[in-house]
């Protein structure tokens, strides 16, 4: 047996529609929790499945935790130093905070591979040529690494890649090394900032986030404190995506729009009519036929990738060929297929697509092969003829909190069932 996501399509969609907490903050603010001497309580928590298995890898530190509705309080005062081995870390990418937050913390950690949707390759060496950097030393064996270091000791570190990971990865480690530390060609990505800021009230000595040198004083001890996470940009995006396409007047509410600007100027060049109301964004329904576009994935402030997928959904429904080029994944083009199955016409080459549109979608058995191919599925279920039914639904449950609930108050045709395989 097998949960699927079902969809009735072609109901136009009206309403609000409420964001909740970043996903890619929440997943590194929890393991940045742990490197306090006293709670820590965290508001704005997507109900996801990321959350309840690293609320799984906290108990496994003995850590106390309390989850009541958005609110995470976590407790280290009485944590140990336990190796994380379990199926938990598997089931997200941000598991490996752990390794930053506890090498700080413990000057050791014993931790698995990290999971997460595949999109290619995913390496970490950039995270642990920070650690070792730092004065770690590494050793992997059955699937697991083991970090040690007698001290960990500032330096001056060089991404060779402005990776999210590393730099917050680092950052975690970093704000409890002697001395200074600094970050060159760090990620800016709005999720950083947010971790840096919960550091920041926790004691930790951090400036330049938001740029591409981070520069960290360590400290000797972090104090528990109380944040609020920014919201979703991509769940956000995900909405004004799903409103361009499906909705006759959504409204997006709790949104911070600098951090969308890519996406906002691409949907208006596709002819998407929207008002920026304070921190709302109103789409109106498409009129006619859509503009072709082109896109190109780069770091923040540049088109994020984890909004391509469910973009792509989109670009079927436009008049011509629309290229999309992905720089940060080469290999995240696993919903194109999916999509196909549904009717859409799209080629695929070395690191890009060629969307041939427009071209009707009929509903269809398809594939959430990751998270964000999910959200493209559910785009293309929304818009298509007939029924839609999404398995491997679990990947959308990582990153999205309620969609189904969200998207049936703005009037769409959702349930869920379990099929035979
Ligand atoms: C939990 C989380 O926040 N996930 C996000 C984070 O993933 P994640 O932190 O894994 O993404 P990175 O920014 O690290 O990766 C970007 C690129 O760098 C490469 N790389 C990364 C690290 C490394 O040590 N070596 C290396 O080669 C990756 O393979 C990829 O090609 O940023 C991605 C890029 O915005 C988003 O798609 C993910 O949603
Ligand atoms: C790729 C993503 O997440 P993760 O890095 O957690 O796998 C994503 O959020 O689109």
């Amino acid at each position: 047996m097998a949960e699927v996501i079902a969809i009735d399509g072609g109901y136009k969609l009206n309403g609000t529609v409420r964001i909740s907490g970043a996903k890619n903050a929440t997943v590194a603010l929890i393991p940045a929790a742990v490197l306090s001497e006293g709670p820590v309580e965290i508001l704005g928590v997507p109900e996801i499945s990321d959350v309840a298995a690293l609320a799984t890898l906290l108990k496994e530190l003995k850590c106390d935790v309390e989850i009541d509705g958005e609110r995470i309080k976590v407790d280290p005062t009485h944590m140990e130093d336990m190796p994380l081995t379990s199926d938990a870390v598997n089931k997200l990418r941000a598991s490996y905070y752990f390794m930053g937050a506890l090498l700080g913390k413990y000057k050791r950690v014993k931790i698995k591979m990290p999971g997460g949707c595949y999109l290619g390759p995913r390496p970490i060496d950039l995270h642990l040529k920070g650690f070792e950097a730092l004065g770690a030393k590494i050793t992997y064996e059955d699937d697991t690494y083991l970090l040690e270091a007698d001290e960990l000791i500032g330096t001056s570190i060089y991404l060779d890649f402005a990776s999210v990971g590393a730099t917050i990865n680092i950052m975690l480690a970093a704000v409890k090394a002697q001395g200074k530390t600094i970050i060159e060609n760090a990620a800016k990505e709005p999720e950083i900032i947010d971790v840096a800021n919960l550091l920041t009230k926790m004691g930790a000595k951090i400036r330049g986030v938001g740029t591409d040198t981070i520069t960290i004083e360590g400290v000797e001890h972090l104090n528990g404190t109380f944040h609020e996470i920014i919201p979703d940009r991509i769940e956000a995006g995900t909405f004004l995506i799903i409103a361009a396409a499906a909705g006759e007047k959504v409204i997006v509410q709790n949104i911070i729009p600098q951090h969308l600007e890519a996406l906002i100027s691409k949907l208006k060049e596709m002819g998407i009519k929207m008002d920026v109301v304070g921190d709302s964004i109103v789409v109106y329904g498409r009129e006619g036929d859509l503009k072709v576009i082109n896109i190109k994935t780069q770091i923040y402030p540049g088109f994020a990738t984890d909004l391509q997928q469910p973009l792509t959904t989109l670009l079927t429904q436009a008049n011509g060929d629309s290229h999309v080029e992905e720089t940060i994944y080469i290999e995240r083009f696993k919903h194109c297929p999916q999509l196909d199955k549904m009717g859409a016409n799209i080629d695929l080459e070395e690191a890009q697509s060629i969307v041939h549109g427009s071209t009707p979608l009929h509903g269809a058995r398809v594939e959430a092969t990751d998270l964000r191919c999910g959200a493209a599925l559910v785009v293309a279920g929304l818009i298509a003829q007939g029924r839609t039914e999404i398995t491997n639904v679990y990947h959308i449950d990582r990153g999205y909190d309620n969609i189904d609930h969200k998207l049936i108050t703005l009037g769409a045709h959702i349930t869920r069932y379990n099929i035979d395989e």
